[in-house]
């Protein structure tokens, strides 16, 4: 990347995420009350007018965990990832990130915790559309660390794009822009992926490719939440929940022993404000977890 592309990246920063260049030195707050959860949402709701995109939810997700979020259009699944994301805040209720309350924090530091703790694989985080497949995802590592150039390829090649890393976005398919989003996502290292509809431009074989990503991460111990509207997808998860009109309206382990491990941790079953989950751990059904 040359001087230009790179004040040129430096401008379009706002469109990739974890890069704000304003970002300062974080001086991480701890609020003493954390869960010993990586995440925990505490009756968060998101009120627009007189709708409740989100309304109280209540949601521990330990370490290491691989939940699906599923529901209908308008649900308030890419509300609820915003807000995990650091990119929109609720109206109401907690929500704190290895113990930290985000609400604590200030834009620098929120900007900070989008740099080194999350991974967004996100539709509406497009490329830069002058830069290649590469250079984009050099971009991630330059406003994270260092730029290395032969780490972005093979984080290309991870992805199976290696022969079309350097090619400019509008050269590539919808399928293979999203698998850049993915490979930029993973870059540099994120405890937790974000990712809405990660496999929703992508063919059955580029599917399973990003599928095989997120199995080996999890292998590795990174937090996955996955928002999907394909069961397939949602059942590679360890478990899943369910939104309907903001409030959630299922929850299902499809890995028995991640359940246990979970309630043994003193974890609890994701609720919102009046809703009783139709179907919560408790009373949930073994179901093996699916393989494909
Ligand atoms: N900025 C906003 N102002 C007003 N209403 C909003 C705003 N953002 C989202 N909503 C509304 O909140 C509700 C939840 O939206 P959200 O985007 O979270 O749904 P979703 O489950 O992700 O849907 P989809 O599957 O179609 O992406 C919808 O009714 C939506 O119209």
């Amino acid at each position: 990347m040359n001087e230009n592309q790179k004040s040129s990246a430096e401008q379009e920063s706002a469109l990739v995420p974890g890069t704000e260049v304003d970002a300062k030195q974080s001086s991480a707050q701890s609020s003493g009350q954390g869960s010993g959860m990586l995440l925990d949402l505490q009756g968060v709701s998101k009120i627009y007018g007189d709708l409740r995109a989100l309304d109280s939810v209540s949601l521990s997700v330990p370490a290491g965990q691989w939940l699906a979020v599923v529901g209908s259009s308008g649900s308030g699944k890419t509300t609820l990832m915003n807000i995990i994301g650091c990119m929109d805040s609720p109206s109401e209720g907690s929500v704190l990130l290895e113990g930290q309350r985000l609400e604590d924090m200030g834009s620098a530091q929120l900007a900070d915790v989008r740099k080194d703790v999350v991974g967004l694989v996100f539709q509406k985080f497009y490329l830069v559309p002058h830069l290649t497949a590469v250079e984009n995802v050099m971009v991630a590592q330059y406003y994270h660390s260092v730029v290395d150039e032969q780490q972005a390829l093979a984080a290309l090649e991870r992805v199976g794009l290696a022969e079309r890393a350097h090619h400019l976005p509008g050269q590539l398919s919808g399928g293979e822009q999203q698998r850049v989003c993915v490979a930029r996502a993973l870059i540099n290292n994120p405890k937790l992926i974000l990712a809405d509809e990660p496999t929703g431009n992508l063919d059955e074989v580029n599917e399973k490719i990003v599928l095989e990503i997120f199995r080996q991460l999890h292998e590795q111990g990174t937090t996955l939440i996955v928002v999907t509207h394909d069961a397939l997808v949602a059942s590679c998860a360890q478990r899943e929940i369910m939104l309907s009109h903001g409030q959630l309206a299922g929850e299902t382990w499809n890995d028995q022993s991640a359940r246990q491990a979970y309630n043994s941790a003193g974890g609890r079953p994701a609720t919102s404000g009046s809703t009783i989950p139709s179907h919560n751990p408790a009373n949930a059904p073994t179901k093996s977890p699916k393989t494909r």
